[in-house]
């Protein structure tokens, strides 16, 4: 048993709202222990003029708080695991994977409240090439306009950029109490979320069994099955957090039923799928339903993103 654990953590009012919730459980499960945060500027954080699918390259929200913990400065890093890249670094591992927050998409239009009812050719801000491509689908009259930034930024630019509404995770939005603010969610079936969507990763060294034991409690056992289905069909994509494509894994009297699409950046061409099977089973069900949407057709947009440098 350790007595003092420090997290790593980002900066911004969400990454301190789920670093802190993390800490709260360890202080819960061990009343003796002392947790500390540690403040991290990440690429991500920096990057903020170009959109996420510009900026290029894997683990940009990560990849600073991994080499603290390759350096033994942290002991765990909390993080969206829907920023986490499919593959981690050598030597570190998810520690625990938390009860999953809703994993659903979330519209926040003030003034028109809901997406059939945005008058023609209206703004609605996102970075997500996922939601971009999902709204088009519905709406290809609608304008995307690329909005970056902490949650509370990408709302305010409804105001000072005068959109008509942006489009947040609902997990995101409810952690920080924003949730009144919504005024349409998204089901799985109006829009796919992304992988992990609204789940906490724990990351730490792979070698660090005392950490792993404390850990242990934390992780959920059918958020895990539902992740590693959702990671796996990403993976076999060889995506990233900056990619059109969604995967939606839920557990049911122990079977893993994966929901997924990929999608043209115009959302004219949608590949969409399902698969059910064991929850344990979730790496082979993600990897066969990627396959099976690839060859309906998926490929095409793949060989695009790769063209575009999106996906390597
Ligand atoms: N890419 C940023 C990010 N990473 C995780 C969340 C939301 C919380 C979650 O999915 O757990 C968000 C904000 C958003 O997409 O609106």
């Amino acid at each position: 048993m350790r007595d003092h654990i420090r997290i790593g953590t980002r900066k911004s009012a969400l990454a301190l709202w789920q670093a802190e919730h993390i800490s709260a459980e360890l202080k819960r499960l061990y009343p003796g222990v002392s947790v500390e945060l540690v403040h991290f500027n990440t690429k991500g954080d920096r990057i903020l003029e170009k959109p996420l699918a510009q900026v290029g390259g894997k683990g940009l929200f990560t990849a600073e708080l991994e080499a603290a913990m390759y350096d033994g400065d942290i002991d765990i890093a909390v993080h969206s695991l829907k920023d986490m890249p499919t593959e981690l670094p050598e030597g570190l591992t998810l520690g625990a994977i938390s009860a999953r927050e809703v994993p659903y998409d979330a519209l926040v239009s003030p003034e028109y409240k809901t997406l059939d009812k945005l008058p023609q050719g209206a703004r609605i801000g996102t970075s997500s090439l996922r939601r971009q491509a999902q709204l088009l689908h519905v709406r290809p009259d609608l304008r995307v306009e690329v909005i970056r930034g902490n949650v509370q930024t990408r709302l305010s630019k409804i105001e000072t950029d005068n959109l008509d509404g942006v489009v947040l995770a609902q997990a995101g939005l409810k952690r920080l109490g924003l949730e009144n603010q919504i005024t349409q969610v998204f089901t799985a079936d109006e829009m796919i979320p992304a992988v992990g969507q609204g789940a906490l990763a724990i990351e730490c060294r792979a070698d660090d069994s005392e950490m792993l034991d404390m850990l242990a409690p934390i992780n959920d056992e059918a958020t895990r099955y539902a992740v590693e289905g959702e990671r796996s069909f990403l993976r076999q994509l060889n995506g990233g957090c900056q990619v059109p494509m969604g995967v939606h894994g839920t557990i049911e009297k122990g079977q893993l039923r994966l929901r997924a699409m990929i999608a043209s950046l115009d959302g004219r061409a949608v590949y969409e799928g399902e698969i059910s099977g064991p929850a344990k089973k979730g790496e082979i069900l993600g990897k066969n339903l990627a396959r099976a949407l690839y060859e309906e057709g998926g490929k095409h947009i793949v060989e695009a993103l790769i063209e575009k440098g999106i996906i390597k």
